[in-house]
């Protein structure tokens, strides 16, 4: 069985927008505990087959769980088959990544049934050509991640601590925030300010420099996210921010009583909420 677990950005920079479509990123990124689950098993025959337990994703090509099997079997010239079962936790198109977490798992787990020489940073590279977060789930733990989000760094875990999350009833496409995006008018995180921090091991500090460019484009097109955002602020969370390009939006807690006083609180009038703790480092991908 493969963890396939969410990540959030602490902090989500955006540069400029390059040639090839692309923008320049700077984030860091850490895994929480919300994850979707996924089996691997030996099939003699030539052929992918996928079971997913969900019905808003897709059971064919379209899935990024697939695809990463299509494109395993390609890479390492694989001539028998895969049958996967997917079971989703992570909400879908909330900006957790939960699409390219399967499919990172599914990597991983491929390697590991059909015992290939290989190394996370070839699974890596292998991940970057289905999506730019696939390299850092691949990784998992916590990481500076640089260029369109596929250059990874490993930084130190986050401090412990609650994040509460919840998803506004709306599906935020990725490539239309990142359109709607001016770079030149936009505001900017001081990533590097939020890396001193985990060095540090800082729970103010992550908090007073958490940030996400992304953030006010989604709002302007949602203003529930900012609503979102305002309650947990309200409820008492020491931060607040959206996840990716969102909707869900994300706090630090410090404290047990005080997580669970926004999750009732939310609760109460959003859907879908969840209290978890961070991950953090890779060795929770097991
Ligand atoms: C928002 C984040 O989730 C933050 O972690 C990522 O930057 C997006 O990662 P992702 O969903 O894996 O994105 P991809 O599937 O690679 O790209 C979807 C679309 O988002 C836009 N995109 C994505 C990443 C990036 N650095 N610049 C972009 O402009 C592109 O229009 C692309 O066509
Ligand atoms: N295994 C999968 N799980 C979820 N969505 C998938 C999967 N495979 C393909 N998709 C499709 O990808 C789209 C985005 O899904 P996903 O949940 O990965 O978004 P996200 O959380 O916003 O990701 P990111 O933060 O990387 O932008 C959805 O429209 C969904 O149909």
């Amino acid at each position: 069985m493969e963890k396939a677990p969410a990540k959030i950005n602490l902090s989500l920079d955006v540069l400029h927008k390059r040639e090839d479509g692309f923008h320049e990123v700077e984030m860091v990124m850490t895994t929480i505990d919300l994850a979707d689950r996924i089996e691997l098993e030996y099939l003699e025959e030539d052929k992918i087959v996928l079971e997913a337990e969900s019905r808003y994703v897709p059971n064919d090509e379209r899935n990024l769980a697939y695809l990463a099997a299509r494109k395993m079997k390609e890479r390492f010239d694989i001539r028998e088959g895969v049958y996967i079962t997917l079971t989703k936790h992570v909400p879908v198109a909330a900006g957790l990544a939960g699409g390219s977490s399967d499919a990172a798992a599914v990597l991983r787990g491929m390697a590991r049934l059909f015992e290939l020489d290989t190394t996370p940073e070839e699974l890596a590279e292998i991940g970057a050509e289905i999506g730019s977060d696939v390299s850092f789930c691949v990784h998992g733990g916590t990481a500076f991640a640089t260029g369109r989000g596929e250059q990874i760094e490993e930084i130190p875990a986050p401090p412990p601590c609650w994040i509460v999350l919840a998803k506004p009833p709306i599906g935020v496409s990725t490539k239309t925030i990142y359109q709607s995006l001016k770079v030149e008018e936009a505001y900017h995180p001081d990533t590097r300010a939020m890396i001193r921090a985990l060095e540090e091991g800082d729970y103010e500090g992550m908090c007073q420099y958490i940030g996400n460019t992304l953030e006010e484009v989604t709002v302007k097109q949602y203003p529930e996210v900012a609503q979102l955002k305002e309650h947990m602020l309200q409820a008492g969370a020491d931060a607040s921010l959206m996840s990716g390009s969102g909707p869900t939006v994300f706090s630090l807690v410090d404290q047990d009583v005080k997580a669970r006083r926004i999750y009732n609180h939310l609760k109460g009038f959003c859907e879908e909420v969840y209290m978890v703790r961070l991950l953090g480092t890779k060795e929770t991908l097991d």
